[in-house]
């Protein structure tokens, strides 16, 4: 589904991410993990050409991501962030439809779908004309999820999603959301840099250090066979 091949990312004389290759299959969840600054979050920008690749490749279904300008790009891939990343002058309901509106979805479509996710994430429809700052943080949380899920993309980018909340809503959300049937048919990458998330949630862990993959595996290779003692101190 998606390939990661050579990538690397120089940002003048820094090498940000250093030959990075790693494949995720449809409908699967890799989660990029590691300490502050080693290129999490560089690596993913590029799967959706928020940053632009220094050499190396990102194929989606076979397709290279440079055959598609960045914006109609980025319609066909979620995007969730910290803070969840929500217009403030826009309704939850605007937030939500930001995508369809710019695919020319009809209203009644949109409204639809709207209500659905809605349902999907037990959120109130009480909430469809509030504005962000008039939600809990596990709110806008969740519309952001809603709002990156609206066109069913089959890609999801996630970085540090659940990053602004506190220990035990982050992982009540976490453990609801990825039970959701929606979100087990979407390919996810998902940034962090907690252990324990990525162990619960991952297919596939890629860890990183200063750039570069230090392991690559399961959950389970890395519980059971991390590649050195650097991978065992993370892992704690
Ligand atoms: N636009 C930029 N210009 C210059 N350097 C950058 C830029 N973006 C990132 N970097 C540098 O590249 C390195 C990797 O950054 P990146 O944000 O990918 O790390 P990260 O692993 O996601 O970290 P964090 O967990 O703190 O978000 C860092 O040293 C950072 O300072």
């Amino acid at each position: 589904m998606i390939h990661v091949r050579h990538l690397s990312k120089q940002f003048g004389k820094q090498t940000a991410v250093n030959d990075v290759s790693f494949e995720v299959a449809k409908g699967n969840n890799l989660v990029l993990l590691g300490t502050s600054g080693c290129g999490k979050t560089t690596t993913l920008k590029m799967i959706n050409r928020l940053i632009e690749p220094s050499g190396g490749e990102i194929a989606i279904n076979g397709v290279n991501v440079r055959q598609q300008d960045g914006p109609t790009l980025r319609r066909t891939i979620g995007y969730v962030v910290q803070e969840s990343g929500l217009f403030p002058h826009y309704t939850v309901a605007d937030n939500i439809a930001v995508v369809p509106n710019l695919l020319n979805w009809s209203a009644d479509q949109i409204r639809e779908r709207i209500l659905e996710l809605m349902q999907t994430l037990r959120l109130p429809e009480t909430l469809l004309n509030r504005y962000p700052d008039e939600l809990s943080g596990g709110q806008r949380q969740r519309i952001g999820l809603a709002r990156a899920l609206a066109v069913r993309p089959p890609v999801v980018l996630m970085d540090e999603p659940f990053g602004a909340l506190d220990p035990y809503t982050r992982r009540h959300i976490r453990r609801e959301l990825f039970e959701l049937d929606e979100l087990r048919q979407t390919t996810v990458v998902l940034v962090t840099h907690d252990v324990q998330e990525a162990l619960e949630i991952a297919d596939q862990i890629v860890l990183m250090d200063k750039g570069k993959i230090v392991q690559a595996g399961t959950p389970d290779d890395f519980r059971l066979r991390p590649a050195n003692d650097f991978v065992r101190d993370f892992l704690g």
